[in-house]
């Protein structure tokens, strides 16, 4: 099986999250998608990233209608930061006969370098990247370049439908009275408010 790995804050998850892991199944022929929330984010301020369960409960909200979605709890088990390295080499004994390929926005491309043992975890698992509008396309190519020369690796890369919605800009709308319907999924969205998350400006 193919099988893509969509690793995040998802503080809260968005329609940018969920749109990149579909076209991205469809374009590479995925047998699914394993959605894992950090538990610890390791480059983010953990005091103001909202409680895992909620993440967590956000994110099974979302890909709940999609039978190719599924959610681990790896990282939020963990009980130290969410490293993907560790990770990876978890789902890789788990997925022994299949190929893992993980998924990530050029924002995250840019940063990979600074993520832990980032040589060996760029040559344990194949990285597909989907492009933000915040990027410029000619950079993010140029970057893949420069990494796939750099560690002998092929960074694959999707054209994908542009989608500029992120967790910060929903987390101030909310901070805001500002609406983020049609941000997030419909249940999602009624979640937030029920649960009157984002109000204060700790996250
Ligand atoms: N709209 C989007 N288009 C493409 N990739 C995205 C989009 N939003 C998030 N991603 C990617 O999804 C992964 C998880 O993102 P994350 O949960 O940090 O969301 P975010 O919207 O970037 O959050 P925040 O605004 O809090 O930093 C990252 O690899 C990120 O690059
Ligand atoms: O392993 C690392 O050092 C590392 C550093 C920063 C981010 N990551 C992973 O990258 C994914 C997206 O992270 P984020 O912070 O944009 O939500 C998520 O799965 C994180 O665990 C991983």
């Amino acid at each position: 099986m193919k099988i893509g790995i969509m690793g995040g804050t998802f503080n809260p998850i968005h329609l940018g999250h969920l749109i990149l892991s579909e076209y991205i199944r469809e374009g590479l022929n995925l047998d699914k998608i394993i959605f894992i929330p950090t538990g610890q984010p390791p480059h983010k301020d953990n005091s103001k990233v909202i409680d895992a369960l909620h993440r967590k409960a956000m994110t099974e909200l979302s890909i709940k209608d999609n039978p190719y979605f599924f959610l681990s709890n790896i990282e939020l088990e963990r009980k130290y930061k969410s490293y993907t390295i560790d990770t990876i080499k978890e789902l890789k004994e788990q997925y022994k006969d299949d190929t893992l390929i993980m998924i990530i926005g050029t924002d995250s491309l840019m940063s990979i370098e600074s993520w832990k043992d980032s040589s060996e975890l760029l040559k344990q698992i194949d990285f597909i990247v989907a492009d933000r509008i915040s990027r410029e396309k000619e950079d993010t190519i140029k970057e893949i370049k420069r990494l796939n020369l750099k560690h002998s690796i092929e960074i694959k890369y999707l054209d994908i439908p542009l989608l500029e919605i992120s967790s910060t800009e929903i987390r101030d709308r909310v901070r805001k009275n500002k609406s983020i319907k049609y941000l997030v999924k419909e249940n999602v969205y009624k979640y937030i408010l029920e649960n009157n998350l984002y109000k204060e400006n700790l996250y």
